[in-house]
């Protein structure tokens, strides 16, 4: 399990994923090289000891695994860079980049890599990320360390390709639709008599046994639903409010509109 690996983007996301790389121990801090273009930012990983540097080339050379971790308009330019150093036998090239495809990045590298693309979210940063992944050319044991990889910061899965849009707006986005849920009900919390503190924390921790009901039980929502509602009592009257003005609907639509912006931008 000695590999190298590079991050190739320092940004949100690949912070996150340095993060919980070096947290988890799934990965010596001198095996990791975070780069970035300004990398005054990314003094807490230096400190920790990973490497982190300007210079992708140097990267490269030094490691095996190349998680690319750009912003989309930015990865043809950085992949067509990084070309001329990448070797099939030693380079694998993991993307993290919403919207492109396996076969975009051939275009630049060649055909004779092997590729993953991986769609984490930002709670990578604390080994609880669900991350979305599928594979081209690769061979069992790099499958395996992948999946290790991401098993180590969270949840994973391998799925399709065609699905990666998708994965990318219930797993990555997810995250941030959760976070507006909860944002939601920290402020009617206020508005019923809690603090701002006392609201989140209730909040966040009601929210995170909810989903481990889910996780650990394997049970459908509606089930633990109907073990909340009492007959004629305050759940089901709020839940049914929140239906009238179209809580559920208005979800979906945003997870539709998120997945029409990917697919319509690419
Ligand atoms: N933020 C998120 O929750 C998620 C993001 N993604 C995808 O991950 C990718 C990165 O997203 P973010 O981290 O949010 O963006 P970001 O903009 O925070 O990070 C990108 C980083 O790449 C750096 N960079 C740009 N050009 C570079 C170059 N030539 N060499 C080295 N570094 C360079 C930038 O300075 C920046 O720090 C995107 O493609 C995004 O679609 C995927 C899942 C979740
Ligand atoms: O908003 C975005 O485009 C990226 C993709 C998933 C999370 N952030």
């Amino acid at each position: 399990m000695n590999k190298k690996i590079a991050i190739i983007g320092g940004g949100n996301l690949g912070m996150a994923m340095a993060e919980g790389l070096v947290n988890s121990h799934f990965i010596k801090p001198e095996h990791l090289v975070v780069t970035k273009r300004n990398i005054s930012t990314l003094k807490s990983l230096e400190t920790k000891g990973v490497m982190v540097s300007n210079d992708n080339a140097e990267a490269i050379r030094y490691a095996e695994w190349i998680i690319l971790a750009v912003k989309p308009f930015q990865i043809k330019e950085v992949l067509a860079s990084l070309q001329p150093l990448l070797d099939p036998q030693k380079h694998v090239l993991v993307s993290v980049v919403t919207g492109v495809w396996i076969k975009d990045i051939q275009e630049i590298v060649g055909d004779r890599f092997a590729v993953f693309r991986a769609m984490p979210n930002t709670a990578i940063a604390i080994q609880q990320s669900m991350t979305c992944i599928c594979a081209h050319q690769a061979s069992e044991e790099q499958i395996q360390y992948v999946s290790a990889l991401f098993d180590q910061l969270g949840r994973s899965v391998f799925i399709e390709e065609k699905l990666m849009d998708a994965a990318t707006v219930l797993g990555a986005c997810g995250t941030a639709y959760a976070m507006r849920y909860i944002r939601a009900n920290i402020q009617g919390g206020i508005e019923i008599g809690f603090s701002a503190a006392t609201a989140s924390l209730i909040a966040a921790q009601t929210v995170k046994g909810a989903a481990e009901l889910l996780l650990q039980k394997n049970t459908h929502p509606e089930q633990e639903i109907d073990k909340v509602t009492t007959p004629k009592g305050c759940t089901i009257a709020g839940l049914n409010e929140m239906e009238h003005q179209g809580f559920s609907s208005s979800l979906i639509k945003g997870i539709v509109t998120s997945y029409k912006k990917i697919v319509d931008d690419m």
